[in-house]
């Protein structure tokens, strides 16, 4: 199936029928997640974060698809929605062509298994009271209980040898660990279980930058030689360049631009996009704020009316403050949702 048919309201095609290495296996389908901040009963508008405002994105089997943009845009947030640990305001989730956001918590167990997740800091990430063992063993002893211990223990070898791990470590505790090894222990944690579809959330932005590109290292490896797909959360670009093979742009909730890295890089069609690659290699910060682009992201409370880039965008006009642009596919596959680019004029 292709992006535009996935952005296609009320499409609802089955991904079935195609070959399995063609189907996507994740789909987000016009994801919205609005955070209620509560206030006071009284008040007539209750304030609320828009967080995503109809976001989709199809995931392939055996990619590694990026989520870039800057802090606040909701790159998380899609995440957490994908992996069930947020329910979506509205939308929809697909996985391997079944909607799983719906599924009650038994129905889910199985998908729990295939999608694992890798957390931004493995200071925090790992269980400080429990041994590399036994944080090692709990989710194959959860997913797999026929398995003897011995089996439990012998794959517990395999994967930490997998990850760069001495596997001889299994009686130390988190803290006796630096911090790129801490990661390759959380990377562990997350292929015990034999997972298809791995959310790696920043992975490498709390390590060392000595550090950072071998467990990035590990992490491609990982996805070639075990068949993995990746959802890559990252501020920084050169990672995307290196690791992605397409990419989501976002901006304040929204998608602003998809396509293949090499596209990406060569030829950025949203504004936004271009503004962000221009300012490479000077933006791997956490704030990403792109040098030459005016004003501040405007609050996820009370967003801009139509396009949410037009009081930034160096294109914009009228049409821009009025009307949401929607996701259009280009010849190359790419998908730009933008006035500018649609009419010619980006
Ligand atoms: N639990 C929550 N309650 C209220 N607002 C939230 C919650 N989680 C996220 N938000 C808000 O939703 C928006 C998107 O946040 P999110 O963390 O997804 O962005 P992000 O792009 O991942 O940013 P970062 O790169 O800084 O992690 C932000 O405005 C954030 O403040």
């Amino acid at each position: 199936m292709s992006e535009a048919a996935a952005m296609t309201r009320d499409s609802g095609r089955e991904s079935g029928g195609a070959p399995a290495a063609d189907r996507p296996l994740v789909e987000a389908r016009h994801v919205v997640k609005h955070f209620d901040l509560g206030g006071h009963f009284l008040q007539r508008e209750r304030p609320t974060v828009k967080a995503l405002n109809d976001v989709s994105i199809t995931i392939r089997r055996g990619e590694a698809f990026c989520l870039v943009g800057e802090s606040g845009c909701g790159k998380s947030t899609l995440a957490r929605v994908v992996m069930g640990l947020l329910d979506p305001t509205d939308g929809e989730i697909r996985f391997d062509g079944t909607r799983i956001d719906a599924l009650g918590h038994r129905a889910r167990k199985p998908f729990h298994r295939r999608m694992q997740m890798i957390f931004q800091n493995p200071y925090a990430s790992l269980n400080p009271r429990r041994t590399v063992q036994q944080t090692l063993e709990e989710p194959v002893r959860f997913h797999f209980p026929k398995l003897s211990d011995a089996e439990v223990k012998a794959k517990v070898e395999q994967v930490m040898v997998s990850v760069g791990n001495d596997p001889g470590w299994g009686n130390r505790y988190p803290h006796e660990f630096s911090g790129g090894q801490r990661q390759r222990i959380s990377i562990a944690r997350a292929l015990m279980v034999d997972p298809d579809f791995v959310v790696a959330d920043e992975p490498i932005s709390a390590l060392d930058v000595s550090i950072q590109a071998q467990v990035l290292n590990v992490m491609m490896d990982t996805r070639e030689r075990l068949d993995l797909t990746y959802l890559f959360i990252t501020h920084d670009l050169s990672v995307v360049r290196h690791f992605g093979s397409r990419v989501g742009v976002m901006y304040l909730g929204t998608l602003c631009e998809l396509a293949d890295t090499k596209t990406l890089f060569e030829t950025p069609r949203h504004p936004y996009t271009r503004i962000l690659l221009s300012a490479i290699p000077r933006v791997t910060t956490e704030e990403m704020q792109p040098p030459g682009l005016p004003g501040e992201v405007p609050s996820a409370m009370n967003l801009p009316s139509g396009c949410v880039f037009h009081d930034r965008c160096p294109l914009a006009n009228a049409r821009c403050s009025a009307e949401v642009p929607k996701p259009q596919s280009q010849a190359d596959g790419t998908l730009v949702a933008c006035h500018a680019v649609e009419e010619g004029r980006g």
